[in-house]
């Protein structure tokens, strides 16, 4: 097909379809004529490229392309984009979290995410705008009503309690009626409804993840991605880029450029997990981040401002890695603001019969808890807490086999 009007394509005079696309790397800025459709379409799938660069036609449309979120990113960074269509299977991000994070830092560009499910393309919108009916009805030539659905991200949180032992009314998934975990469910509801930075302290397997969780679900931005890093798991020379990002070209492997964590939890809440392992090295770029809420690529000059709110948590004693100098006081003060300390289970001894028939009626559901059994869990003093106290529900269901009574025999302590 022959255009109409010339478009210039990477310095070239381009008037055929053809020649654009050869003309046009993946996410190369394109002047288009006025009035044109910028449409940036973000797919790892070259068969459903096609498709649509079949359809999504000049002059009424120009079409530019993307095979994953982080080259996207860089092409909305440089050009105009009118109309983002999005394939939900993206090669490196969430597309829940990729494009509400479009939404977020590109006002001006509409979002429309593309069913590729069954194969057809269907474009979803609660409420669709002009532009959505126009491409809607390009793809479909029958027009047939929008489909309703805006990608909203599943419930970060499914409740995985049975009827015997639900979660406990204070917070999403946590059991716990003591006065001890009744004290953290009241802060943890206070808290969360601000932007505070929160700490989560306390030993290994006492529940700090799902305080985290929790503090991201009662939130505002519970629509927003939760974004979890494990400090402990990455190496030392990965994660500042896992973090922080980089462009391409930044450092050898950097074969395209790639948006951080950070930056990916924008609008929602960063999870630093084993915040005691982040390196020397980086707690000052940390700081930086909670401080001016910016965050700069490896191998970029700009700043980018980022939304996130920052939940860390630590087994370790941070007051005293200050003191050694393995930790950074300004970061400690920074990220304390807020500290919430998860009691061991020996100090909540009330909470191990609702635990442990939670865990029973997941793992076993067909059986119910002997006194003998219960008395041996209540004395038990549990040193790795409720992941120990999980550990021994899930082995004694293996060991009942078919038989209805869970018995101190059952229980390997
Ligand atoms: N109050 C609770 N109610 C229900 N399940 C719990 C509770 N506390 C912990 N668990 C369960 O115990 C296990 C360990 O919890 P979690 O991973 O949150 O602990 P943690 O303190 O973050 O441990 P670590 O420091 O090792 O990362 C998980 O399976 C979690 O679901």
């Amino acid at each position: 097909m022959y255009l109409h009007e010339h478009y210039v394509v990477r310095g070239r005079l381009c008037q055929s379809e053809s020649q654009i696309m050869s003309a046009l790397p993946i996410s190369e800025p394109v002047s288009a004529p006025a009035g044109a459709i910028i449409t940036l379409l973000v797919s790892p799938n070259g068969r459903l490229r096609r498709e649509l660069r079949e359809k999504i036609v000049p002059p009424r449309w120009m079409l530019v392309e993307a095979q994953s979120g982080a080259e996207a990113f860089e092409y909305l960074h440089d050009s105009r984009v009118d109309l983002l269509l999005l394939d939900p299977m993206l090669p490196d991000l969430e597309s829940t979290e990729f494009s509400s994070m479009v939404l977020e830092r590109f006002p001006e560009t509409q979002v429309l995410t593309l069913n590729t499910h069954t194969g057809q393309l269907v474009l979803g919108s609660t409420s669709p705008t002009p532009l959505a009916t126009e491409l809607s009805s390009l793809l479909h030539p029958q027009p047939s009503a929008p489909v309703p659905s805006w990608p909203v991200p599943p419930p970060a949180l499914q409740s995985v309690m049975s009827a015997r032992g639900g979660p406990d009314p204070g917070l999403p998934n946590v059991i716990g009626g003591s006065d001890a975990m009744r004290r953290v469910s009241e802060l943890t509801r206070m808290v969360a409804q601000r932007d505070t930075t929160v700490l989560v302290t306390g030993e290994s397997g006492t529940g700090k993840d799902l305080i985290a969780q929790a503090v991201h679900l009662l939130s505002p931005r519970h629509r927003h991605p939760l974004v979890v890093i494990n400090c402990a798991a990455i190496p030392e020379a990965l994660l500042e880029a896992e973090l922080f990002g980089y462009t391409k070209g930044s450092f050898t492997g950097a074969v395209q450029s790639r948006i951080g964590r950070i930056h990916a939890a924008h609008g929602g809440t960063l999870f630093l997990d084993e915040i005691g392992d982040m390196p020397l090295s980086l707690q000052s770029k940390i700081l930086r981040f909670l401080e001016q809420g910016e965050v700069q690529r490896i191998g970029g000059n700009d700043n980018l401002k980022v939304d996130v709110r920052v939940v860390a948590a630590t087994n370790a004693a941070l007051p005293q890695m200050v003191q050694q100098k393995l930790f950074r006081e300004d970061l400690y003060f920074r990220l304390a603001i807020f500290p919430i300390r998860l009691p061991p289970l020996r100090e909540r001894f009330g909470d191990v019969p609702r635990l442990a028939a939670t865990f029973l009626a997941r793992f076993a559901p067909h059986a119910t808890l002997t006194e003998e059994a219960l008395a041996m869990l209540r004395t038990h003093p549990w040193p790795g807490n409720v992941r120990e106290l999980r550990n021994v529900m899930e082995r004694a269901s293996i060991l009942l086999g078919n038989e209805r009574e869970l018995r101190g025999e059952h229980v390997v302590l």
